[in-house]
């Protein structure tokens, strides 16, 4: 898939991953939904965004991902504003083990709900003309972590959800590709929640613990992620992929055992 001419929604677009990958749509020629929670940093975004690419390449829209109604207005506003949608970045993502279930809210349940609405409006089973979905997981999903049960819950089920939609989208002809991408500990503002009673709740108690295997591992740049994302939008022989990001080994991919019978 070219870029140039591309509609693209990215949820929690405002600031460290979202952002990231924003910018390199925009660097390409895409236009750019940022759909976030945080007004004030997602006016701040697009402010910034307008001055190095040019006013009318990128909207804000404040939303709750978790407000299933603010979702879909969301997902109507870019086609009203950009006249259709080619990709969908379901990126927002929180970690709160205190409260673990806005953490399956924000980090599964959105999600899903942002896929089942890229389909309504890129689906050829609804008429429309095709695109690409990628969805956020964490490495997390391969490395559990003891300091984040729930929050290593919701990553494992991204990937075993995008993948099992990979594979419907595949069957059912939808022209669709959905995609998984699975970054390591990322120079971001959510890994600072790490210090914070109200992210971590029980498990603050370890930090220490967490940031020595934050060192052991490394912390990677957005743009980075923001790379590997591209090749995940653009490659159009990627579907049901699930691409891994650290530092040791860069960019790479993650093999499942064919299913035997
Ligand atoms: N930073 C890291 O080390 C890693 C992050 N990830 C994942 O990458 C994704 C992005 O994370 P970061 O950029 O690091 O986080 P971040 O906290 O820097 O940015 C997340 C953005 O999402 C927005 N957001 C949060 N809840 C929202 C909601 N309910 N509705 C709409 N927007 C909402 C925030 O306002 C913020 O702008 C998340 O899914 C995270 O789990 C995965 C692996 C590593
Ligand atoms: C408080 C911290 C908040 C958020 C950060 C999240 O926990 C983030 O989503 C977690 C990332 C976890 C990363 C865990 C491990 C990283 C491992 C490596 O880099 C190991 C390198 C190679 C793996 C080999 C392979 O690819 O199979």
């Amino acid at each position: 898939m070219a870029l140039h001419g591309k509609v693209a929604l990215v949820t929690g677009g405002a600031q460290g991953i979202g952002r990231a990958v924003a910018e390199a749509l925009l660097r390409n020629e895409s236009k750019v939904a940022l759909v976030d929670l945080n007004t004030e940093v997602g006016e701040d975004c697009k402010k910034a965004l307008d001055e190095e690419f040019g006013e009318g390449n990128c909207i804000f829209i404040q939303c709750d991902v978790a407000d299933r109604g603010k979702l879909k207005d969301a997902f109507d506003a870019t086609v009203a504003k950009f006249g259709k949608l080619d990709i969908v970045i379901n990126n927002a993502g929180i970690n709160n083990e205190k409260n673990w279930e806005k953490t399956i809210e924000v980090n599964l349940t959105s999600l899903i709900k942002g896929t089942y609405l890229g389909l309504d409006h890129m689906s050829k089973e609804y008429g429309k003309d095709g695109g690409v979905i990628i969805n956020v997981s964490s490495m997390a999903a391969f490395l559990h972590s003891p300091h984040q049960p729930v929050y290593t819950a919701t990553k494992h089920g991204v990937i075993g959800f995008t993948r099992a939609m990979a594979d419907a989208a595949d069957i059912g002809d939808y022209g669709v590709r959905i995609n998984v991408l699975c970054p390591a500990f990322v120079d971001t503002p959510l890994l600072q929640s790490i210090e914070q009673e109200d992210n971590m709740g029980k498990f603050v108690k370890y930090k220490n613990s967490f940031k020595e295997k934050i060192d052991k591992y490394g912390v990677l740049p957005p743009s980075k992620i923001a790379e590997g994302m591209l090749r995940l939008i653009t490659d159009s022989s990627l579907n049901g992929a699930v691409m891994k990001i650290t530092c040791s080994k860069g960019i790479h991919f993650h093999t499942y055992e064919p299913l035997s019978a």
